[in-house]
């Protein structure tokens, strides 16, 4: 694969996993990339490699081989919120900050002239500009996933990695959350790759990148 500068990107990478005597081999020379504008959808079955994958482009683990490559960042994990903003599985958002505060303060750490209004605008997109004022411990967990998209939607990112955006939304929600990240991000030239196993998610994607059992397998 050739990567381009601007394209985030994995190539080749492999990475093991020890489980007592056994080596789990979760990424076998695993290429993906992501280009700017474009939405890529992550498939496989659990188990296959698609957080291993997302957390070695973000950073947050290191490849035993292989490279990553994030535009503008000396390493993945050097690069900021406004290079590569992140949905995690678990939602990542501070107990002690309100909706409106988790989603403004990624909007403050970017650089954004007037983070509360720019906060309550993205939880609006969401539907969840009721619930601005509540800590996330008194929302459902769909609600708290929303506002984890929100958080990034804020911040109009050159890259969103997404892991499994829409587990816990229903599928009009699902919709609605897809619709509105292609609009914001396809007007901000944002390239974004989402882990999922939902059909909302594929049928809104540009390509999709199969893997199973840490290989490629399509895409
Ligand atoms: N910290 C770890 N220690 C040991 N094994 C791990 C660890 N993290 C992941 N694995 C193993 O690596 C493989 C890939 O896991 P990974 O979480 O990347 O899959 P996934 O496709 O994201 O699954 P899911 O859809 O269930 O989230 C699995 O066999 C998993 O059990």
């Amino acid at each position: 694969m050739t990567t381009t500068t601007g394209t985030l990107s994995a190539t080749d990478v492999h990475k093991s996993y020890r489980r007592g005597r056994e080596q789990v081999h979760a990424l076998r020379g695993v290429s993906v990339e992501v280009r700017p504008g474009e939405v890529v959808a992550l498939l496989g079955r659990s188990g296959s490699g698609k957080t291993t994958l997302l957390n070695c482009l973000l950073g947050w683990e290191q490849p035993d081989a292989g490279s990553v490559h994030v535009p503008g960042a000396a390493r993945p994990d050097a690069a900021g919120w406004a290079t590569v903003a992140v949905v995690p599985q678990r939602f990542g958002l501070l107990d002690e900050l309100t909706l409106a505060d988790n989603v403004a303060m990624a909007a403050r750490l970017a650089g954004a002239a007037e983070p509360g209004p720019a906060a309550l605008a993205a939880l609006a997109a969401l539907r969840l500009e009721h619930l601005a004022g509540r800590m996330p411990d008194e929302v459902s967990l769909g609600e708290q996933q929303r506002t984890a998209i929100a958080r990034a939607l804020v911040v109009r990112p050159a890259f969103l990695i997404a892991d499994e955006p829409t587990g816990r939304l229903d599928e009009e929600l699902s919709t609605h959350v897809l619709t509105t990240l292609r609009e914001v991000y396809a007007a901000a030239g944002t390239g974004v790759l989402l882990a999922s196993h939902d059909p909302v998610v594929v049928a809104n994607a540009d390509r999709v990148v199969r893997l199973s059992d840490g290989q490629v397998i399509e895409g």
